[in-house]
């Protein structure tokens, strides 16, 4: 069942096309890799999803449902959610308290207050940094302030989940445990799109792969096809291609 689809989808900035006429869909359970070098309108594609930008053109699905115009507290609520490339905590919050925010958006748990502490804590727990739920979040090393973000977007309940550079600054162990964590998000039924520089973790972890350039896409297929596709690696990849192979 295609859970996500993006059609036609063109948003400009001015006289830049940054997405250009691109289509794709998301396959429930899959974890599917979005890549292209930078600039390619990756990020863009995520903002439009989630309507932060509003598209100039083409249609976004999700479960069937025109999502297009919808708000983003709508989308959020509708079970998709972002992982941005930045972290922004709320330092003057605990770790615990900046999850609890995003447990708000669910109309459901509103109506309660938010999530119980059990909740919360086994949002920490699958990011492992359960014991640093009244940390402040300023005192966090890199790879545990990005754990927060997931554990964020993890608090919405998301059927869908938008990764936007979750290796980023992640030394190897740290990136094969984290693919290890959304294997167990998959296992739990959440479906995944993930952006990331960092090509053997990520060729590694998905199921098929999308390669964007210049806003449009180049290619799709297995991973290891846009490894091997000259196209791919001639144009965009060839210096993160050969450290794969
Ligand atoms: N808010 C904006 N206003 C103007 N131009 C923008 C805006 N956001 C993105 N762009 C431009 O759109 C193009 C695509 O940018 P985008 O950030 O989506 O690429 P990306 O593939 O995510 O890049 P990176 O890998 O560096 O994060 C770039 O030329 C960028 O400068």
């Amino acid at each position: 069942m295609t859970l996500l689809s993006v059609e036609d989808l063109t948003k400009q900035f001015g006289g830049l096309v940054a997405v250009d006429d691109l289509s794709f869909g998301v396959e429930s359970g899959e974890i599917l890799g979005l890549i292209g070098p930078n600039g390619s309108g990756k990020t863009t594609v995520f903002n439009c999803i989630m309507s932060i930008y509003q598209v100039t053109g083409g249609t976004v699905r999700f479960d069937g449902t025109d999502i297009t115009d919808d708000k983003t507290h709508e989308i959020v609520n509708r079970g998709l959610s972002r992982v941005s490339q930045e972290s922004n905590p709320i330092g003057s919050m605990t770790v615990r308290e900046n999850i609890e925010l995003f447990t708000f958006p669910n109309s459901i748990r509103s109506f309660d207050g938010g999530a119980s502490d059990k909740a919360i804590a086994s949002y920490a727990a699958q990011v492992d940094i359960e014991d640093a739920l009244n940390d402040d979040p300023g005192s966090l090393p890199h790879a545990d302030v990005r754990r927060l973000e997931i554990a964020k977007a993890l608090a919405t309940e998301p059927d869908l989940l938008l990764l936007d550079e979750p290796f980023a600054g992640l030394n190897q162990t740290e990136v094969r445990r984290l693919s290890e964590q959304f294997e167990s998000f998959r296992e739990q039924g959440i479906t995944m799109v993930v952006v990331d520089h960092n090509m053997r973790g990520l060729m590694d972890l998905v199921d098929r792969v999308v390669v964007l350039h210049n806003g449009q896409k180049l290619a799709s297929g297995d991973p290891a096809d846009i490894v091997g596709d000259e196209r791919v690696q001639d144009a965009y990849l060839a210096g993160e291609v050969s450290a794969v192979q």
